[in-house]
């Protein structure tokens, strides 16, 4: 089913203060709204619910419009479909886990339902909770409920708020699995917030630089990541994501193909659950990636692919950081909508080996790790 996309054109003025944000997110997927605190996340995820009376704009979500100030229409908070989630689950303490879900549920009319009792069970892997009062669980468990609560009451959009950010790191790993899964099986739009780069790698597909109030980039998050210009990928953390299709498995070699617009990567053998065309999404950190002016020979570096330089720009301490393009081959010129990489190496090899824009390298990649 074709989704449309979902609009939040929105200016709002508070005392030293201003949201200013034009934004057109995909209307399924997750869409991460992203950037340092106080510049405007949360209100732009109370604008979309209706929660900020004086915004002017315009919100509209699967071809409806929640609010167009130009025309005097503002859809109040209790009609618009949105399913929220806060850093703090807010579960109801005297009811049971399901006694908190029925409340959701009965929310909808049931001609209005968009999925089954069951199907927000399964996809948060809650249904043995079912009994249990909220004292009665974890962190972790707490904040699955959450989110099955809010998807109970067939929402058009889902916000989460920093749905991770209030768990340790191991109640984080826990339940990010559980995330994604939503995120494969759920036809509603998704929009993030979240300060962990590490949680837009796994979980966006789509990706909102914000800044005092305003937005810096919104685009594919592959396509931000990649870009020299903005902060996400300055410092020890820039990294490039590749989304590869499985190609085959040599149980022969233990390793297996992956191929994506601009080339081929093997990696040690994956589970053979992963048939034939499954896709796979690759983080590939910056500072993983050497160059090289001619193909190395004699390595056990496996993932060798032919570049062009397309940007290099100086990265702090002595540091430079290198945006490639891929291509298949070294005869293949490069493709704009090829994948990219960035590569962090230090000024001193960047001037040994000459490198300037429009430059044909070998990219190396010393390190890949599958983030989905
Ligand atoms: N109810 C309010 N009244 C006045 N100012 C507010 C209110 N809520 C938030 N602000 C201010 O609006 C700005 C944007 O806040 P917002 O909560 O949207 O930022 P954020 O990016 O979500 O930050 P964080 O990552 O810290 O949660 C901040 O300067 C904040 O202090």
């Amino acid at each position: 089913m074709t989704r449309h996309p979902l609009i939040l054109r929105a200016h709002l003025a508070r005392e030293g203060f201003a949201l200013d944000v034009d934004l057109r997110l995909p209307g399924h997927g997750v869409s991460a709204l992203f950037g340092p605190s106080g510049s405007g996340k949360t209100t732009c995820l109370r604008v979309l619910a209706g929660l900020e009376r004086d915004a002017q704009g315009l919100v509209s979500v699967d071809d409806q419009t929640w609010q167009d100030s130009a025309r005097q229409l503002f859809v109040p908070v209790h009609r618009r479909a949105v399913g929220y989630v806060f850093q703090e689950a807010s579960l109801l303490a005297h009811l049971s886990v399901a006694g908190n879900l029925r409340f959701g549920w009965q929310r909808t009319p049931p001609a209005q339902r968009r999925h089954g009792w069951d199907q927000g069970l399964d996809l948060l892997g809650i249904a043995h909770l079912l009994q249990r009062m909220p004292a009665e669980l974890s962190g972790g468990e707490r904040q699955r409920v959450a989110i099955a609560r809010a998807l109970a009451t067939s929402p058009q959009v889902l916000l989460m708020d920093e749905p991770l950010a209030a768990l340790d790191a191991q109640r984080k790993a826990e339940i990010l699995p559980w995330l994604e899964s939503l995120h494969r099986q759920l036809d509603i739009p998704v929009v993030y917030v979240t300060h962990s780069p590490d949680e837009v790698v796994r979980l966006a597909d789509h990706l909102v630089l914000l800044e005092q109030g305003r937005t810096l980039a919104q685009g594919p998050v592959a396509d931000l990541l990649a870009r020299t210009d903005l902060p996400l990928s300055h410092g020890d953390h820039a990294s490039t994501l590749i989304e590869a299709r499985v190609q085959g498995h040599s149980p022969a070699d233990q390793i297996s193909v992956l191929g994506f617009d601009g080339g081929r990567i093997l990696l040690p053998m994956l589970a053979q659950t992963l048939g034939k065309d499954a896709t796979v999404r690759l983080r590939i950190q910056a500072r993983d990636v050497s160059l090289a002016l001619q193909r190395p020979e004699h390595t056990s570096v496996l993932n060798i692919l032919p570049a062009t330089v397309t940007d290099i720009i100086p990265d702090g301490s002595g540091q430079v950081l290198v945006a490639l393009q891929l291509a298949e081959s070294e005869q293949t010129p490069p493709r704009p909508q090829a994948a990219r990489l960035l590569s962090r190496i230090s000024e001193f090899s960047a001037r040994r080996l000459r490198l300037t824009t429009g430059q044909k390298v070998y990219a190396q990649i010393k390190g890949i790790a599958i983030v989905r």
